[in-house]
């Protein structure tokens, strides 16, 4: 198997506080890996390590091959990281700022005219090109600094929370534009605080708590080992359904309630049974799958939104 990213036990501290302890993942070449977790869990200090802009304290991290330590040149042709927060000159039009990054990344002359025109194409701001950047919407903001990530035809590209406060239509452009870098060989490494986003886009996840992955590997894989089966019963006027003693307590969610149990099927059928023979009238009763939401609640006891 061919790996864009290997990361093994990188440790970093700020002032004498560990931000990473040991963290270690791997990344297949083409994939779009998924880098989950709460605020202060680590994953920007990662992507900034593996973006060649921090030096960790210990480990080794290596970028298709070449290792970080010793090949940061070369790393650096091959990577467009996409920062958290915004780096644009307001005052420019989209393309005269991406002439400035496409000079930082080595990109000149026609060449860097052409890969203008290209990636503005690619993020959907073409028709924009020479608009100051002041007038765009955060989402479009972040949008053209995708694209100065892209000018120099990177082979991976490190994404830290893309999405986060943007707009619909912009959210939905970097999907797009994922999908279609993925399907031009790109990897593609993302931190998100939204699960659904890993669960429709990420081949494959680590969830990073506290500077380490406390799991890891494809969605499926997660959810075999983490995910908790469960029954969902809602009825008529919003009551509380009977208990099932064997399988323990119902929790309230969603305006239903949620069993969790091993034996689904089981359940599913006792509680049917209960409330026919209660008369009990039914909205819904299904089985649920486990969802990465629960996953991560059961691993770190916290929702990433709460953070
Ligand atoms: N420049 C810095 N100086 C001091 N401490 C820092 C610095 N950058 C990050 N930290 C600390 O390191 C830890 C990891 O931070 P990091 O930004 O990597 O987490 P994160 O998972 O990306 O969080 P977020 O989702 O909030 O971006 C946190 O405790 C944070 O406060």
């Amino acid at each position: 198997m061919s790996y864009a990213i290997e990361v093994e036990q990188l440790t970093k501290s700020y002032e004498n506080k560990a931000a990473l302890r040991g963290i270690g993942f791997k990344v297949e070449a083409g994939s779009c890996f998924g880098l989950l977790g709460p605020n202060g869990a680590g994953k920007s200090t990662t992507m900034k390590i593996l973006s060649g802009l921090l030096e960790p304290d210990q480990g080794k991290a290596r970028i298709f091959g070449n290792d970080l330590g010793t090949a940061a040149n070369e790393v650096r042709k091959q990577v467009g990281y996409v920062p958290q927060s915004i780096t644009l000159y307001e005052k420019l039009s989209a393309a005269d700022n991406l002439v400035f990054f496409g000079e930082m990344y080595g990109v000149k002359g026609k060449e860097l005219k052409r890969r203008i025109d290209e990636v503005l194409e690619q993020v959907g701001l073409a028709d924009r090109a020479k608009d100051a950047v002041e007038k765009f919407s955060g989402g479009m903001k972040r949008r053209v600094n995708i694209a100065a990530a892209l000018l120099h035809r990177p082979k991976l590209i490190i994404m830290d929370e893309p999405t986060v406060g943007i707009d619909p239509q912009s959210r939905n452009h970097i999907f797009e534009m994922i999908r279609s870098l993925q399907q031009s060989g790109v990897t593609v490494l993302y931190s998100t605080h939204y699960m659904e986003e890993v669960e429709s886009m990420c081949d494959s996840l680590a969830i990073v708590d506290n500077g380490q992955v406390i799991a890891g590997g494809t969605l499926g894989e997660v959810m075999d080992r983490f995910g908790t089966q469960a029954v969902y019963l809602e009825l008529q006027d919003g009551k509380a359904p009977p208990a099932l003693a064997e399988y323990g307590k119902a929790e309230a969610k969603d305006g239903g309630w949620i069993l969790e149990t091993a034996t689904p099927l089981d359940a599913l059928a006792d509680w049917a049974e209960v409330c026919k023979e209660r008369s009990l009238k039914v909205k819904r009763l299904e089985m649920v799958r486990p969802s990465l939401e629960h996953v991560f609640l059961t691993l770190t006891g916290t929702t990433l939104r709460d953070n």
